[in-house]
């Protein structure tokens, strides 16, 4: 039997690879730079399945090259990358993976709060930087204890972030698009967004990237926020207006900054924001666990196998199409 032929736009992990290899003819870029679609093209144009990375724009000209494509799988749960009404027209599932990265992000978001707010990045600079001397002391922190965690997104990460804040004394404030039916059950109290950016003392964000949210963290809002805050993104860069972050934290409108997701991403070397005193930045490492990557990457590949064989995926976005 002919295998169903399957396009992989980038790294995957092993363990995935070779459950694609056991029914599929994979075709996999290997270049460190994204493709183009000129590159992938040859390949798009007989392909029953594509395992996608987020650095690439699924979209109409993408799926225009790829007509016989039955399935598109992503090992993320963001999917911002992807136009959705595109597949869903083309009745093209398209799967992500929700739920096995969760509490993984959630330890780094709050892990990027806690670094924050007791200087542990810094205090790890200094020392080895040899200025642990008698007498020398670096610059106090500040108490997570008794303050406000603004969460925007209170979704399934933003809940485990909750969680988080609450086994260290803090009260939780959160904006959503509607308040959580569970609202008791997470202890934490709806606010509208304005009045979550003028309360908190820290402020998570954990929102999808959509229309709606693009920039929704400009001027107006950081301008909005304690002079004291801690702003900590953990959701997709363009989020944020990163001008106007840079603005803010140069002024010392807010306090700091501490990022998972910048934009663009990855930042370049000379990027103003590398030069600021207040923020700390990681490389997008919010799932990047042993664990949780082969979760992802496992999960990606068995709604890709499901999809090529005309099967309902585990984990599907444009739930309509789910049928076959
Ligand atoms: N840094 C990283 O490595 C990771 C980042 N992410 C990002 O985190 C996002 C959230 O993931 P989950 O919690 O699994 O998703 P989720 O769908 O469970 O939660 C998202 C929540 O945001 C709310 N929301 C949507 N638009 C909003 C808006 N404009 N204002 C306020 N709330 C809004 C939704 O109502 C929902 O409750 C993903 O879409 C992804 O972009 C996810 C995983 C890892
Ligand atoms: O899953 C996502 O959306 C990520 O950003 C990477 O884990």
């Amino acid at each position: 039997m002919e295998k169903y032929k399957v396009v992989i736009t980038g790294r995957v992990l092993p363990a995935a690879l070779a459950a694609l290899e056991t029914q599929c003819q994979v075709y996999r870029w290997e270049q460190p730079t994204a493709p183009t679609l000129a590159d992938l093209s040859g390949w798009l144009k007989d392909a029953d399945g594509l395992f996608v990375s987020t650095n690439i724009a699924v979209n109409e000209q993408l799926l225009a090259a790829a007509p016989r494509l039955k399935v598109i799988a992503q090992p993320a749960v963001g999917y911002d990358n992807i136009d959705i009404a595109a597949c869903t027209s083309r009745k093209i599932p398209f799967g992500n993976t929700p739920g096995v990265l969760v509490e993984t992000t959630a330890d780094l978001a709050f892990g990027l709060l806690l670094t924050a707010a007791r200087r542990i990045h810094e205090g790890w600079d200094w020392v080895r930087a040899g200025k642990w001397q008698p007498g020398a002391q670096l610059p106090y922190g500040v108490d997570l204890y008794g303050k406000t965690l603004g969460i925007v997104g209170m979704g399934a990460i933003g809940s485990a972030v909750a969680r988080r804040g609450q086994a260290s004394g803090m009260k939780v404030i959160y904006n959503n698009r509607t308040p959580r039916a569970d609202q008791a059950d997470l202890k934490a109290e709806y606010c509208t967004f304005d009045q979550l950016l003028s309360e908190a003392d820290f402020i998570v964000v954990l929102t999808p990237l959509t229309p709606e949210s693009r920039g929704m963290f400009g001027a107006n809002e950081f301008a909005k926020m304690k002079p004291t805050a801690y702003f900590i993104n953990a959701a997709r860069g363009a989020v944020v207006d990163t001008q106007a972050l840079y603005n803010a934290l140069q002024a010392k409108q807010i306090a700091y900054a501490a990022l998972d997701v910048t934009d663009p991403e990855p930042l370049p070397a000379d990027h103003p924001l590398l030069q600021l005193p207040n923020i700390l930045i990681v490389p997008h490492i919010g799932s990047a666990t042993t664990e949780t990557r082969n979760r992802m990457a496992l999960l990606a590949a068995e709604n890709l196998l499901l999809g090529v064989e005309g099967k309902p995926l585990v984990t599907c976005v444009n739930t309509e199409v789910n049928y076959r």
